[in-house]
């Protein structure tokens, strides 16, 4: 499979002299298409810098980060801000629905921002997906926390990313609708050849992927299969001392 993402030789330096922190020390990964990659780590160990650095929320200190063909450096803001909207996904951890649009007007706000129509079949197959087809015309506030994030989701799948960057998704949610959530980005996986990475804190989580990455220090100190619950653990604590 080829890659998506790649990241070569990042680092991201926040602040000047002795105040300086190296979010990022170093990180070289590729993120081929069609797999679920999980990314862990301790706290402050640079997990959101490096998604917000792929993703092209953040620019790096220096190195060089690729998605889906283009690199990123050198990009000016507006087609970066194109790229994001035409090739990437995102899922937070706080659902950042719109609240005056309805759950199908949030699910389709991507291709509206980019002036397109939805395509109706893929559309209603994506709001089944969700379980969502009776309450399309809901709004956030008439909606569960589950039922939000899965608008969520399927909003970062209705154009068909190249990616989709998901981070601490199921951060919010209770264990049934973590579980919901968790199955659809494997289904997006699995069903739609989709390629996610994925923060996340929650072990559980981390079990349903293809892939884990552990960072420590703004470095990648542990790349593998992911394995179940337990596995994850038992990597975690040997990885992160
Ligand atoms: N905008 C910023 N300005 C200064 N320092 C920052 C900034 N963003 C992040 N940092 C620092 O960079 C380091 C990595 O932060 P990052 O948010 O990437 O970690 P994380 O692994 O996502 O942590 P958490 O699990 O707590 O969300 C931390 O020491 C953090 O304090």
């Amino acid at each position: 499979m080829p890659d998506i993402v790649t990241a070569t030789d990042l680092t991201r330096r926040y602040g000047e002299g002795v105040a300086a922190v190296d979010a990022l020390a170093g990180v070289t990964v590729a993120f081929p298409a069609g797999a679920l990659t999980a990314i862990m780590g301790p706290s402050g160990s640079g997990k959101s810098t490096l998604m917000h650095c792929l993703a092209g929320l953040d620019t790096p200190t220096s190195g060089s980060v690729t998605l889906d063909g283009v690199e990123l450096a050198g990009l000016s803001d507006k087609a970066l801000t194109e790229l994001r909207r035409d090739r990437v996904g995102f899922v937070f951890q706080a659902f950042n629905l719109l609240p005056v649009l309805t759950a199908e007007e949030n699910i389709t706000l991507p291709l509206t921002l980019a002036g397109r129509k939805p395509d109706q079949a893929w559309l209603d197959q994506l709001i089944e997906t969700v379980n969502l087809t009776d309450r399309r015309t809901h709004r956030p506030a008439e909606l569960s926390g589950g039922q939000q994030q899965r608008v969520a989701v399927a909003r970062a799948l209705v154009h068909k990313p190249a990616v989709v960057f998901a981070d601490e998704p199921t951060g919010n949610l209770d264990s049934k609708s973590s579980g919901e959530i968790l199955t659809l980005l494997r289904r997006s996986v699995d069903d739609l050849g989709q390629t996610v990475i994925m923060v996340t804190h929650d072990a559980k989580a981390a079990a349903i992927a293809d892939r884990l990455l552990v960072l420590a220090d703004g470095r990648v100190v542990h790349d593998g299969d992911a394995g179940d619950a337990d596995q994850v653990f038992q990597v975690m604590r040997e990885v992160v001392a």
